[in-house]
């Protein structure tokens, strides 16, 4: 079988199982998604490209994007980066607040939300025009101008950012965010709001997974040791406290977020996204689970 039969075949074996979990309500607008939505598409670095469902469909990337900020923050700062942040599991939820008192400021990684805020502090003070350039740099990665954030989500995420502007506040307090935190709180949210489709999510994100990726302005992203890096944070932090069981059903570095997108990456193989926006109790999709374990089960392919 190949990997669009293998998909096809899962797809519909998901689509009429159980759609447990919740969606993430706790941002308004995520609340009025359709649940029944399903989405996989998967992009090879030899240039073959299958997607079924909904995978055409813009949806909320939220955190998947803080792959995109850790990227660019790494390739400005390089290893000072990890003075300001670590790059241990947390073995916590991903707004938790209750380690960075005992860790005096410094965020376990940089996909739980107190790592995300302490890059975007990062890329403030290093780009003149962050919320542009970074959009730009995205767009170069992708290939394709039509990228765009999304008010309607920021906004409403604005409008309930308790515990985000508390963990920012918390943080400042150990004098590891260093610019205004309204300003740090608007670019986080602005940059989670960004949306894109499976099939445009396994395609940007095939930078980590092809050695020989140029952007659309013919540069390399990442070198290969950079690359290394962050799809090995991927692997242990991507998930919260969710990385080891993803690690062992899936075997691949990879990271959610709270719209129900996952993205997946097998360095040196393909890049693989699905959307289901209903969340299990650790905040990952519940369907994208399921797939992708079925998915690298079938195809007996993983890092390991
Ligand atoms: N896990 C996620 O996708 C969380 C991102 C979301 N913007 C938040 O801060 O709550």
């Amino acid at each position: 079988m190949n990997y669009k039969e293998i998909i096809e075949d899962i797809h519909k074996t998901v689509k009429s199982g159980e759609n447990d979990g919740a969606l993430a309500s706790y941002i308004p607008e995520l609340a009025n998604v359709d649940v029944n939505k399903l989405g996989i598409h998967i992009s090879t670095v030899e240039g073959f490209g299958f997607g079924t469902g909904d995978h055409l469909e813009k949806f909320s990337i939220q955190s998947i994007v803080k792959v995109l900020s850790l990227s660019l923050a790494f390739k400005i700062v390089g290893e000072d980066i990890w003075k300001r942040l670590d790059v241990e599991p947390s073995g916590t939820a991903f707004n938790s607040l209750s380690q960075l008192e005992l860790d005096n400021g410094i965020p376990r990684n940089p996909f739980v939300n107190a790592g995300a805020l302490v890059i975007c502090d990062i890329l403030i003070s290093n780009l003149s025009n962050p919320k542009e350039e970074f959009l730009r740099f995205c767009q170069n990665i992708a290939n394709n101008q039509e990228l765009k954030y999304s008010d309607k989500i920021t906004t409403s995420e604005k409008s309930v950012g308790y515990r985000n502007i508390a963990l920012c506040n918390f943080i400042k307090s150990y004098g590891n965010i260093l610019n205004d935190t309204d300003i740090v709180l608007d670019f986080y949210f602005t940059i989670c709001s960004l949306e894109m489709s499976c099939q445009e999510l396994s395609r940007i994100f095939l930078f980590l997974a092809d050695n020989n990726f140029k952007g659309a302005d013919g540069s390399q992203i990442l070198t290969l040791s950079e690359a290394k890096r962050i799809n090995a944070v991927m692997l242990t932090c991507g998930f919260y406290d969710e990385s080891g069981e993803f690690a062992y059903r899936v075997g691949l570095p990879g990271k959610s977020g709270v719209g129900g997108g996952i993205i997946a990456i097998h360095p040196g193989k393909y890049c693989i996204a699905v959307w289901s926006p209903r969340l299990n109790y650790k905040g990952n999709s519940y369907r994208g689970m399921k797939f992708l374990e079925k998915f690298t089960t079938k195809t007996e392919s993983s890092i390991f």
